[in-house]
């Protein structure tokens, strides 16, 4: 039996102007700030304390579990980050407004790149300004492999063989685990530990800000439902991720 501490990101600055985010590098707003530091308030209330941190290589999950930790007096457990754990890398329609894209292309389509299973937005050039291409953090990743956009389904096929090489022995060497990440990166994660049917994903989102804690068994399956540490709170941040684009 082991541990597993998911958290997403607090509330970033490009979440505040409703803007799709993927790739780009953002910071936590003053809300997420204050978001993260009551994650770190809450696994310290609820005597969890994780023994190893991974992470995303973007910043406002970096910022997140550093402010969380810092709070909850773990910030010197030890700290593994991966590509593979990044947010969903939004294609083009990275920069653009949420709201005027549901204007533009209309509910159905934005709900198909937002929330489908298998069909990503349309590639981002390696040459547009909201590019990532030739970043330092990714000079491990082919250039043929890089991505330019992802569905969800890509996501799971990027972030699973970490999950299966390194995060999971963590989790058999008996360690409580810390992932801070990302909306979709989460939400690839949660799909796959809770066997999540491909066409039922897009009902899940994921809150930002709030510890979600799984107990797993030998095999990394769930022996208990999820839990979020803040339940009221995690239930009113997805259906405000649910509404995104509709204000
Ligand atoms: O913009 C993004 O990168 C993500 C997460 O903030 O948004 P969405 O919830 O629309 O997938």
């Amino acid at each position: 039996m082991s541990t597993l501490i998911l958290l997403r990101h607090g509330n970033s600055d490009w979440n505040q102007k409703n803007l799709f985010t993927g790739w780009v590098d953002v910071r936590l707003s003053e809300q997420g700030v204050t978001e993260a530091k009551r994650a770190g308030e809450l696994l310290a209330e609820s005597g969890l304390a994780p023994q190893i941190l991974y992470t995303s290589v973007l910043t406002r999950a970096i910022q997140t579990a550093n402010l969380a930790l810092e709070v909850a007096d773990r910030l010197w457990i030890p700290v593994k980050r991966s590509w593979r754990l990044n947010e969903r890398h939004y294609g083009s329609l990275q920069g653009l407004d949420k709201a005027k894209t549901l204007a533009t292309y209309g509910e159905e389509q934005f709900k198909t790149w937002r929330r489908s299973f298998d069909v990503p937005p349309p590639p981002l050039a390696d040459d547009a300004e909201w590019s990532q291409f030739g970043d330092e953090r990714y000079a491990d990743i082919p250039d043929a492999e890089f991505p330019r956009t992802e569905s969800l389904k890509l996501v799971i096929d990027r972030m699973l063989p970490y999950w299966e090489s390194d995060i999971t022995k963590d989790l058999a060497a008996g360690k409580t685990v810390l992932v801070t990440a990302h909306g979709n990166s989460l939400r690839a994660l949660v799909k796959h530990l809770d066997g999540i049917p491909d066409d039922e994903i897009a009902e899940l989102n994921i809150p930002t800000g709030i510890p979600l804690v799984y107990e797993l068994d030998d095999a990394f399956r769930p022996t208990a439902p999820s839990r979020y540490l803040d339940p009221e709170a995690a239930a009113a941040g997805a259906a405000a991720v649910a509404a995104q684009g509709k204000k």
